[in-house]
């Protein structure tokens, strides 16, 4: 789950990199140990918050679950939401563009309204706008002015494009808890939908980012070189013809969710080829 901090980070650097041909590789280093430190408190306090509604009673992974201790579990994810904040300051500061810290701090908060009471946006089946705000355009931007560069529209772009890849994550985890969601008053998309009418809304999604990509280059925003990403058409089509065929069963439905984090990492490792290229 990891990549997810590291491909919008790698994704906005080569975009920068595209633009100006200069990158600071500490800034670098420094904003993926904090992003990977960001995620991990999401994921911790995640497991927090739910086991207080009781979402993940069959959840064998729930960190809160496997040690029985949820304010070890609590404590432990504040630790590193300070890390993340700490290390994304500490770049705001040596940059003298509290943008950064401001960008990532609103993500974070958005973040905490996904899961934390009293919002608990995620039950209202709202994840997917957030997860497309909050690692699209609020993470490029931080980076982009942690590397002391403007937005441009390449940026913008690209932000859609792993806003997009991300937020079908977040989507695919959703297909085999239906009845567990249901139960504890989750209206995840998926519940909202059903999972016939996800699997095509998960086809439409995953065909869009490769609609994207031309019509970006057409628009002059991405160079020729981003079509590297239709080397990942097989994953692609991997993650809609298994999601297609399995909807409705949970047991063989359940790891799409790896499929998409699968797809999520190759399209942005081709997008930040073609964009550095
Ligand atoms: C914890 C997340 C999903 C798990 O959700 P769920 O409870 O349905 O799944 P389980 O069955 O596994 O319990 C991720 C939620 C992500 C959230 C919508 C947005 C987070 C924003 C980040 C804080 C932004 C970080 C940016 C970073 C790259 C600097
Ligand atoms: O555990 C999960 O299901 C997810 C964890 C996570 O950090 C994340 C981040 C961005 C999009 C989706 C997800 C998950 O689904």
């Amino acid at each position: 789950m990891y990549t997810v901090a590291i491909t919008p980070i790698s994704v906005a650097t080569a975009a920068v990199y595209g633009a100006t041909g200069q990158i600071n590789g500490f800034t670098f280093g420094l904003f993926l140990v904090s992003a990977i430190a960001v995620i991990a408190w999401i994921n911790l306090s995640n497991d927090v918050f739910d086991s207080e509604t009781g979402i993940d009673q069959n959840k064998a992974h729930s960190v809160v679950n496997l040690t029985g201790n949820k304010a070890l579990v609590f404590w432990l994810s504040n630790a590193c939401l300070l890390v993340g904040i700490g290390g994304i300051g500490a770049i705001a500061y040596f940059q003298q563009d509290w943008r950064v810290l401001g960008a990532i701090a609103l993500a974070c908060a958005l973040g905490y309204t996904y899961q934390g009471p009293p919002f608990r946006l995620g039950y209202q089946g709202l994840g997917e706008l957030i997860c497309l705000i909050t690692f699209g355009p609020l993470t490029f931007l931080a980076v982009c002015y942690s590397q002391a560069s403007p937005p441009s529209p390449t940026l913008w772009g690209a932000s859609l494009f792993v806003g997009i890849s991300t937020a079908i994550i977040l989507f695919c985890s959703h297909f085999h808890q239906v009845e567990d969601d249901l139960a504890a008053g989750k209206r995840s998309p998926i519940v909202r939908l059903g999972t016939a009418k996800g699997s095509t809304v998960l086809a439409v999604s995953t065909v869009s980012l490769y609609i994207l990509t031309p019509l970006f280059i057409l628009c002059g925003y991405f160079s020729p070189w981003t079509l590297l990403l239709f080397l990942t058409v097989p994953v692609a089509y991997e993650l809609v013809n298994h999601v297609g065929q399995y909807h409705n069963q949970p047991d063989k439905v359940r790891n799409c969710k790896f499929i998409a984090v699968k797809l999520h990492f190759w399209t942005g490792l081709c997008l930040s080829l073609g964009l550095i290229l």
